[in-house]
């Protein structure tokens, strides 16, 4: 079966290269001319520490694709997620299936237009760059799930393991996808704040005065997921119970954790902060954090500092303000 995939970015080009390399059918869609050229001409470059290899691969912006496909693995920013499935529904068959391999509670805007029955959920923490058409930075390995969003074991599940163990072999096949979504969420809300800054994540996260924002917004969220009736799981260093419970030493055990997992890649500032500071562009955080604090308000609960964040990234995508460690001390004082 090829496995379509739609963004072929940082991560769904490291997908597709790894997948093509093993022998597998992938068709790659891209809505950057150049990138999809490269892909099926000189080829995907993918660099970096963990494996460096050129894969050429079928590729085609989304008007140049024709045929349908059981299998779509979507990999665009959370905040493209409505539009690339419009692009995309004409060429998913009538059994097919949706994989989202992205940040944020997208698989929910995904069941909504095609129904949770053709939806797969897909947590992924790996670190990759897109650096330009064709070359991509794959910065480490790291934590990668994929689960049915009611928690069977289903084959469909099971086969996108499969597929998935190549790219990671610690891969894991879950009953809990949506523990492992909000688990990312609050391992999210760090990263975001760590993008209010010029400096590296575990730069940002080991600074001692800034130390109460994080804890802060790691608790925010996971008080969220409890009313949400969601038990979110951890993952490379971030603990959703510490933060929920707000327990000083589980958090300092998790943020030290963390800062050693991001003092080892090659992608050391986020995707985030790239689409700042790099790219000039728009960041997911309203597909990302700002439905959290419309999550919140629909609970009744208060969530200042993730509400603070998101004015702040507004205010560096929008040019008011620069980015700086001086606007997380912004958000310190919102910390009780
Ligand atoms: N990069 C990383 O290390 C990680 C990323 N993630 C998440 O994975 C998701 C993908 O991120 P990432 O790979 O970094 O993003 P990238 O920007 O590198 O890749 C997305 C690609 O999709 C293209 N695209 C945008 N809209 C469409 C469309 N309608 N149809 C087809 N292609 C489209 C983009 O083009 P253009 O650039 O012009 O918009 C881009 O080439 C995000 O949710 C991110 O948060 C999760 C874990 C780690
Ligand atoms: C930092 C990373 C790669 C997670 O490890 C990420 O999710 C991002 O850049 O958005």
């Amino acid at each position: 079966m090829t496995t379509l995939i739609w963004g072929a970015g940082a991560i769904g080009g490291v997908i597709g290269a790894y997948l093509a390399r093993a022998g597998h059918a992938v068709q790659m869609v891209d809505i950057v001319a150049d990138h999809v050229e490269a892909m099926r001409t000189t080829g995907l470059r993918i660099e970096g520490p963990v494996e460096e290899f050129t894969q050429v691969l079928p590729a085609s912006t989304p008007e140049e694709l024709a045929g349908t496909f059981d299998r779509i693995i979507l990999a665009v920013k959370a905040h493209h997620t409505s539009d690339a499935l419009e692009q995309l529904l004409p060429h998913l068959s009538e059994t097919g299936y949706v994989v989202s391999a992205q940040n944020g509670l997208n698989e929910r805007v995904i069941a909504e237009r095609i129904g949770a029955e053709r939806t797969l959920g897909c947590f992924v923490n790996f670190g990759a760059d897109w650096i330009g058409p064709g070359q991509i930075l794959y910065g480490n390995r790291a934590a990668v799930a994929v689960g049915e969003l009611d928690g069977r074991i289903s084959a469909r599940a099971q086969a996108v393991h499969t597929l998935l163990s190549i790219v990671e072999p610690k891969a894991v096949l879950t009953d809990n996808i949506w523990g492992y979504l909000w688990g990312k969420m609050g391992y999210g809300s760090l990263l975001f704040c760590t993008a209010l800054t010029p400096d590296s994540m575990s730069d940002a996260m080991a600074r001692p005065e800034h130390r109460a924002a994080y804890e802060a917004l790691g608790h925010e969220i996971m008080t969220l997921a409890a009313a949400e009736g969601v038990s979110p799981l951890g993952f490379n260093g971030f603990d959703p119970k510490a933060f929920r419970t707000r327990d000083a030493e589980g958090m300092r055990v998790a943020m030290e954790t963390m800062i050693a997992h991001n003092r080892k890649t090659a992608k050391t500032h986020s995707g985030i902060w790239r689409d700042l500071a790099v790219r000039k562009r728009k960041t997911e955080v309203d597909a990302q954090i700002g439905i959290m604090v419309g999550l919140a308000q629909s609970h009744g609960l208060t969530v200042p500092v993730l509400t603070r964040m998101v004015e702040l990234i507004h205010d560096i995508e929008d040019g008011r303000r620069a980015q700086s460690a001086a606007l997380v001390d912004e958000l310190v004082p919102l910390c009780v």
